[in-house]
């Protein structure tokens, strides 16, 4: 039969024979890194290591992680490998508070690609590393002051306001039955594209608003954006070799666009305002002096800084007197822009779905909220957000039961031993480096945030939406590092405050003006969507609302 073969062939198959075998031996290298280390682990399969399910989305990766956290229980930490790199899961909070705070110099990386010749919007705060992003971040940390977020506010107020009568027409026109991720997500778009830049969005007004539609694309289910998204936070070095994008380049390019006339339109009409837009037009200019950080830093003359930390000090202070680059100024607004909406739709719509299962917890909130409003003059004010104790009990709750993000990552970038316990399992020596795990210089680290918010022995009967778990006494007497929605550390989200108030604001203008019932189109427990690794509920969030009287 062999001689009916023409030679060309067989030598197509040799050759695919070898590059497909150098692949397999490429990846499968290291498949025994964490057994050799004598870490607990799971055997990994090709090609995707043990993350498989994520990858071919079998799985949520809510669920994912959850369940992966769930089978090391009574271990402080397992290994795994993403493809072809191993990461560490951290399962105990000690540990977890070493790598996001105590030995942050050891941890300050996520590892993931920044380098302008591969893609320009990969140069974002969530992506820099080391000094860049050190210095990037004091510079953006002014965003969100007390002053400033006070004036934000009467912005989200008037967006809020129209958030309500989007939904007052959507009820009018379609029935009661509202589908509220879309919807809230189309407020938390108009709102940072307002207090951020300046630009109404129209989102609310017009559901196909091209900032609206280009926005979908970012965080669009379908399986090639969920490769895209998994494969560039999970394996980001081999999505930098195989040149995987940071986001839709479609929606860079009309992003980039928007920004290019917000600035130039400034530029022409001499028009400033306290917004970030402005923020990142100063540091465009060279005008960095709006960190206090860097006029501190500027401030101590050489001869005060030892020896050994003169040359450090010399590089920083040299990057600190560039500016911002155009590429830089447009990857933070198309981050900033990205972060913004789609973790505060996912809290916001998981939130109300809660209250509509939760009738009771929904009238506490609703009296709450009377209340302060009616004690401020029948407006919701900045000021009567802060008395909403209730309101922040709620809003935490949702985050334990629907993180945005499964996982919190970093990347070591110096050595670092995790010392022994007393509970370890026995292990060889040769396996230990003075009875503890040396964590290598470029190992990820996965934080499982699903599998800590649902473990019992943190949140007893973790299924349940109980807002008292965030009271005071309940925070007090919990083990600290178990709860981190938006992570901890000199990494943590430079949002949170602003994320906090955005949803607050939305929330209270909801719960005053509707009642929410369930929806039959939304099961109860609610089913994640395989293809989000942003936690989305499969098929939307719907919910019943009517009109309070
Ligand atoms: C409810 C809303 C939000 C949630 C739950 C959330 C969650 C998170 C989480 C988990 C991280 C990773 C933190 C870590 O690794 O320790 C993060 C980082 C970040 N978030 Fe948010 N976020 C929210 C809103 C926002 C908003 C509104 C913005 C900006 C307008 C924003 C901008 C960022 C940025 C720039 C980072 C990277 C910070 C750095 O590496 O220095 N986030 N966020």
């Amino acid at each position: 039969m062999i001689e009916f073969i023409p030679p060309w062939i067989l030598w197509l198959t040799a050759i695919l024979g070898i590059i497909i075998g150098c692949i397999y031996i490429l990846i499968t290298w290291d498949y025994r890194y964490w057994m050799k280390r004598g870490v607990p682990t799971l055997p990994p399969k090709f090609p995707f290591g043990n993350l498989s399910d994520l990858f071919l989305a079998r799985r949520p990766p809510q669920d994912f992680y959850r369940e992966l956290y769930d089978r090391f229980e009574g271990q402080r930490y397992a290994g795994f490998v993403a493809i072809n790199e191993p990461f560490l899961m951290p399962r105990d909070p000690e540990l977890i508070k070493s790598i996001l705070v105590k030995e942050f110099s050891h941890f300050h990386d996520r590892g993931l690609p920044a380098d302008e010749s591969y893609d320009p919007m990969s140069l974002n705060l969530f992506n820099l590393n080391g000094k860049r992003w050190n210095v990037l971040r004091n510079k953006l940390s002014p965003t969100f002051t007390s002053g400033k977020m006070k004036g934000m506010f009467p912005l989200l107020r008037k967006i809020a306001d129209e958030l309500r009568e989007t939904i007052e027409r959507e009820i009018a026109a379609s029935g009661s039955e509202v589908e509220l991720k879309e919807l809230v997500a189309r407020y938390a778009t108009d709102a940072i594209a307002s207090v951020a830049f300046g630009v109404d969005g129209g989102s609310l007004v017009d559901s196909n608003a091209e900032f609206r539609t280009k926005a979908r694309l970012v965080f669009s289910n379908s399986l090639l954006n969920h490769l895209r998204t998994t494969a560039t936070l999970v394996a980001p070095q081999l999505s930098y070799k195989v040149g995987v994008e940071t986001f839709d380049p479609i929606a860079v390019d009309y992003f980039v666009k928007v920004v290019k006339e917000a600035v130039d339109y400034r530029k022409k009409n001499a028009v400033k305002r306290a917004d970030f837009l402005q923020l990142l037009m100063g540091l465009r200019e060279g005008d960095g002096k709006s960190s206090s950080d860097e006029i501190l830093f500027s401030e101590v003359p050489l001869r005060n800084v030892s020896f050994s930390h003169r040359e450090g000090y010399i590089a920083h202070l040299c990057i600190l007197l560039v500016s911002l680059t155009k590429a830089e100024l447009e990857a933070q607004c198309m981050l900033f822009y990205t972060a913004g909406f789609e973790t505060t739709a996912s809290l916001l719509s998981f939130c109300i779905y809660e209250l509509s299962q939760n009738s009771s917890i929904q009238e506490q909130l609703r009296s709450e909220v009377d209340a302060v409003i009616k004690s401020h003059g029948g407006e919701v004010t900045y000021q009567g957000l802060a008395e909403m104790r209730l309101m922040d009990r709620v809003l935490n709750e949702t985050m334990r039961k629907y993180p945005s993000l499964p996982m919190l990552f970093r990347e070591c970038t110096k050595e670092f031993i995790i010392p022994p316990a007393t509970g370890d399992a026995k292990r060889w020596k040769a396996e230990t480096v003075n009875g503890g795990t040396l964590i290598e210089v470029g190992t990820k680290i996965h934080i499982p945030l699903a599998g800590l918010n649902y473990d019992s022995q943190y949140f007893p009967d973790p299924e349940r939406f109980d807002p008292d778990r965030f009271s005071d006494e309940a925070i007090k007497s919990r083990q600290p590092y178990v709860f981190l929605p938006f992570g901890e550390g000199p990494r943590i989200c430079i949002g949170m405050r602003y994320g906090m108030m955005q949803s607050a604001v939305a929330l209270a203008y909801l719960v005053y003006h509707f009642k929410f019932r369930p929806s039959e189109r939304t099961t109860h427990p609610i089913l994640f969507d395989k293809c989000s690794i942003f936690l989305a509920a499969k098929g939307g969030c719907w919910v019943q609302i009517s009109k309070r009287d």
